[in-house]
């Protein structure tokens, strides 16, 4: 069954594949994998930051955004996100 993330993710890797004409994502991989992570860093502070102070509704953009950017990194990593979803079953107790 496919849930929003791996939906996502396939449109990431589709992006990435075809490198469309006005797709962020595919801008995100001209600019290279160096970039790619530092927005990651950046949009976890973002969530640091409304998680303090700026109200639930923000946290929510905020961990969007986060999420969004942490699975163009790992659709350039060539991590399948079956890979991140077995290692936290794995860890579950
Ligand atoms: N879920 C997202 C998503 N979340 C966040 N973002 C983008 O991430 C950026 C975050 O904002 P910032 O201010 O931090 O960055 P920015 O100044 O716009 O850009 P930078 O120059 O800093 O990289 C915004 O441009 C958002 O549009 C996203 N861009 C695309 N998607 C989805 O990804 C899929 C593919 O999108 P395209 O590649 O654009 O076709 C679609 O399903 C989209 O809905």
């Amino acid at each position: 069954m496919s849930n929003v993330l791996d939906e996502l993710y396939s449109i990431i890797l589709s992006r990435l594949k075809d490198k469309p004409e006005g797709s962020y994502t595919a801008s995100l991989l001209e600019k290279g994998k160096p970039y790619i992570a530092r927005k990651v860093g950046e949009e976890a502070i973002e969530v640091i930051v409304a998680s303090t102070s700026e109200g639930k509704e923000r946290l929510v953009s905020e961990t969007c955004d986060l999420l969004y950017h942490l699975l163009v990194l790992l659709a350039v990593e060539g991590i399948p996100l079956e890979e991140v979803y077995g290692e936290l079953r794995r860890r579950m107790k």
